[in-house]
C-alpha cells in the first residue's frame, strides 16, 4: 500500500486552453478508503488516469510514498483497477480468474489457493470457484472483477471506476457494505470514483468532491454534511441539498430581505472582514419551526409533503424557496411559520468558499 501525494497537480489536454484538472496539492494517507464523487465533466477520470498512469498530467507530479511516479506507465505503478464492465477470460473458471493476478507475480500456489478462498469467501463466490466464467451474468462477472482487483496484497492501490453500473440496485447495497468491510480486513488502499452521493457516502472513509476541476472538499461523510467547505458540496450532498440564500451584513446582524438574523458579535465581526458578496447555508435538517411569539424569521408556506418518516416544508423567504425537514409528528397551522436556523449549523460563503 502506499501514500499517494498530488504535488501542483493540475492537466489542460492539448488543444485545450482551460483546465480540466485545476492545479492543486494533497495527500491520499495509506490504507484510506477515499471516494471520489463529482457530477459528470468534473474532473474524476482525468485525475483516476493520471493516478493510474494512463495519462501524464501536463503539470505537477504524482508521488507514491514520496517516489515521483509521475512519467511511469501503469504496469510499472503497481496498481490494480476495476472498470465499469467486467474485465475477466470467459475460457477460465472463477477461480483462474482470480488467481491470474497472483500466478502473474509468481506467487506460489499454495499462498494462490489460499488467498483466491479469502477474497471468494468475502464476495460469496466460494461455491463459485470451479465454474467457468462465460456461462455467468455480466452481474457475477463484475463481481469477480471486484475479486480480481482486491486479490493483491501488495498493490500500491486498487482503483475503481464507476464499478457498480452493471450491478442490479439490491445487490449494489450488499457490495457496498461488502467493500467497506473488505477495506477493514484487508487494509487495502482503495480510491473508488463515482457520481452517485449514496454511493460515495457508503463506502468511503474520506470523499472527495470534485467540482470544475477542482476539489473543493475531502472529508468524513459527517463533515461533508455539518461543514460544507463549498457551496456545490451543500447543494450536492444531501436530499434535498443546503438552502442557499444571499445575504447582507447590517452591523451585528445578517438581513434576508427584509427580516433581520442576530449574530453573535465575533461572527459579525468575521463576516466584515470577507468584504465579498454573501451566501447563508443552512440544511433543511437544522431548521426549526420557532414557539409563536419567539423572535424568528417569518416565511409563507408553500407546500407541505409527507414523505413517511419526515415531512418536507417548503416555505417562501425573502423571495427565495426554502426547504425545512420536519418531524413526522409535527405540523404548520395556517398560510406562515415562524423559523429558527440552528446558529452552530449555519454557514457563511462567499464566492463558492466557506467563510464562516
Ligand atoms: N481526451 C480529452 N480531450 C479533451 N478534453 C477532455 C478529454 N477527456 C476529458 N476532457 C474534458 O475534461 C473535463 C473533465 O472530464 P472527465 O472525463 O475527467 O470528467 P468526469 O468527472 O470523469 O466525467 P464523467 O463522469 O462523465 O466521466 C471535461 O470537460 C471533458 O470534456
Amino acid at each position: 500500500m502506499a501514500r499517494i501525494e498530488l504535488a501542483g497537480l493540475g492537466h489542460r489536454y492539448p488543444g485545450n486552453e482551460a483546465y480540466s484538472l485545476q492545479p492543486q496539492t494533497m495527500v491520499w494517507e495509506d490504507g484510506g478508503a477515499y471516494a471520489l464523487l463529482g457530477p459528470s465533466g468534473c474532473g474524476k477520470t482525468t485525475l483516476l488516469n493520471i493516478i493510474s498512469g494512463l495519462l501524464i498530467p501536463s503539470e505537477g507530479k504524482v508521488l507514491f510514498d514520496g517516489r515521483d511516479v509521475t512519467a511511469l506507465p501503469t504496469e510499472k505503478r503497481n496498481i490494480a483497477q476495476v472498470f465499469q464492465f467486467p474485465v475477466i477470460y470467459d475460457t477460465m473458471t472463477v477461480f483462474d480468474n482470480l488467481a491470474f493476478p497472483l500466478r502473474n507475480r509468481k506467487m506460489p500456489e499454495k499462498e494462490v489457493r489460499s488467498r483466491v478462498q479469502e477474497i471468494a469467501e468475502i464476495l460469496d463466490l466460494s461455491g463459485e470457484l470451479k465454474r467457468r466464467a462465460s456461462g455467468l451474468s455480466a452481474e457475477e462477472k463484475q463481481i469477480i472483477s471486484l475479486g480480481r482487483g482486491l486479490v493483491r496484497k501488495d498493490v500500491a492501490a486498487v482503483l475503481f471506476d464507476e464499478p457498480l453500473t452493471v450491478i442490479d440496485p439490491h445487490v449494489k447495497w450488499l457490495l457496498r457494505r461488502q467493500l467497506k468491510l473488505i477495506h477493514h480486513q484487508l487494509k487495502l488502499s482503495l480510491i473508488y470514483v463515482t457520481h452517485d452521493q449514496i454511493e460515495a457516502l457508503t463506502f468511503a472513509d474520506q470523499v472527495v468532491v470534485m467540482y470544475e476541476g477542482q476539489v473543493v472538499q475531502m472529508g468524513t461523510p459527517q463533515d461533508l454534511f455539518e461543514t460544507p467547505a463549498h457551496t456545490f458540496v451543500g447543494h450536492f450532498i444531501g436530499s434535498p441539498g443546503m438552502n442557499l440564500l444571499p445575504c447582507e451584513l447590517n452591523g451585528d446582524s445578517i438581513r434576508l430581505g427584509e427580516q433581520s438574523l442576530s449574530l453573535e458579535k465575533p461572527l459579525a465581526t468575521r463576516l466584515a472582514q470577507v468584504g465579498q458578496a454573501l451566501t447563508l447555508g443552512v440544511r433543511p435538517e437544522f431548521i426549526r419551526l420557532a414557539a409563536p411569539g419567539a423572535t424568528a424569521l417569518d416565511a409563507e408556506v408553500v407546500k407541505l409533503e409527507d414523505l413517511g418518516t419526515v415531512k418536507l416544508l417548503t416555505v417562501q423567504l425573502a423571495g427565495q424557496l426554502l426547504r425545512v425537514k420536519l418531524g413526522e409528528h409535527e405540523s404548520v397551522a395556517g398560510p406562515r411559520v415562524r423559523l429558527d436556523f440552528d446558529p452552530a449549523r449555519t454557514m457563511y460563503y462567499a464566492a463558492g468558499q466557506r467563510v464562516a
